[in-house]
């Protein structure tokens, strides 16, 4: 038996002032600006940690906000992951929610800037084979080292890559050497996104991308998380915004507003909307 159940209409009123409206692209402004209805929403331990380790898939939710994750899922045309989340937790990015059809389903984007994922060998394109959800959208650099066609074939199954033109940047690696890594613009993505006809994207993780956008409230319209009740530890990953400065001094990074919150088992949801600045 699935361990994704109907929620409760009371569960889906305390959701629906967060989710996208029902036609995001009627909203003159969005319109005009060219970008989707982003949602972020990810499960947090107590300790602001999102996995206990760095490449290990980690439990948080309880089967009531595992459900309600995947009510969000059908109620967004896309979800979208980093190849960071999509290598170890090899998830299915779909929504298994009680009549989910695949016309409802959403797509599956993956940000894989240097080709990183083996999409043949992924739950993603399994799902997409049984008719249980879409073949994945790659997002690819331009310039990455392999330079990809538009859609390649896999298991007998086509995938499709949507290369953007990624900029270069220098990061450290641990050892204090630097190297050049691909790096693309969230407006570009977005409006990439947006240009393929996305309206809605859920953005589940992981967390440098869930913390890269915490930095960027123009571009997120809610934010929806899980706190379990539960600590997960030294060395976890934290979902954890880049610090701020205001004349020169450290002010908070981010902050919601307009937040409500709800228990679902024995999980807490705060939903809210990012403070512009
Ligand atoms: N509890 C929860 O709700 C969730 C937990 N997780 C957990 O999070 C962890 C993964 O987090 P993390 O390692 O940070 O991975 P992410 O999924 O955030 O992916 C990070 C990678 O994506 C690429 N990327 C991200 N942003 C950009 C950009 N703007 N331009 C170009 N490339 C970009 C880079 O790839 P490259 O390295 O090739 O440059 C980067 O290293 C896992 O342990 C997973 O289990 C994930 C989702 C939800
Ligand atoms: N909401 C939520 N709670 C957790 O406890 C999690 N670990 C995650 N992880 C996210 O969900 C993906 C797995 O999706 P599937 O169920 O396999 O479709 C995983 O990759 C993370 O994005 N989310």
């Amino acid at each position: 038996m699935s361990e994704i159940s109907e929620l409760t209409s009371a569960d889906k009123e305390f959701l629906q002032q967060y989710l996208p409206p029902p036609r995001p692209e009627d909203t003159l402004k969005e319109r005009r600006r060219g970008l989707p209805f982003v949602t972020l929403t990810y499960a947090s331990s107590l300790d602001g940690m999102i996995s206990l380790a760095p490449g290990l898939r980690t439990n948080l939710s309880g089967p009531e906000t595992k459900s309600m994750t995947h009510y969000l899922r059908l109620h967004h045309e896309a979800i979208l992951v980093g190849v960071g989340t999509a290598i170890p937790d090899d998830p299915g990015l779909n929504s298994r929610y009680p009549g989910a059809t695949l016309e409802k389903q959403p797509q599956p984007v993956i940000i894989d800037p240097n080709r990183r994922w083996n999409v043949g060998d992924s739950k993603v394109l399994k799902l997409a084979q049984q008719e249980q959800g879409h073949t994945p959208w790659i997002i690819t650099a331009k310039t990455a080292r392999i330079s990809p066609p538009t859609t390649e074939e896999v298991n007998g199954q086509n995938f499709e890559l949507r290369p953007l033109i990624g900029r270069t940047r220098v990061a450290a690696s641990g050892d204090g050497e630097t190297m050049p890594v691909e790096w693309l613009d969230w407006v570009d993505i977005l409006k990439h996104i947006k240009r393929m006809g996305i309206n809605s994207v859920m953005i589940e993780g992981g967390a440098t991308i869930i913390s890269t956008l915490l930095s960027l409230p123009h571009l997120v319209h809610s934010v929806i998380v899980t706190v379990a009740p539960t600590w997960l530890g030294e060395g976890g990953v934290a979902v954890s915004p880049a610090q701020k400065r205001e004349e020169g001094e450290r002010v908070n990074a981010a902050r919601l507003e307009e937040t409500a919150w709800r228990q679902f088992g024995a999980d807490a949801v705060l939903c809210g909307r990012l403070l512009q600045e």
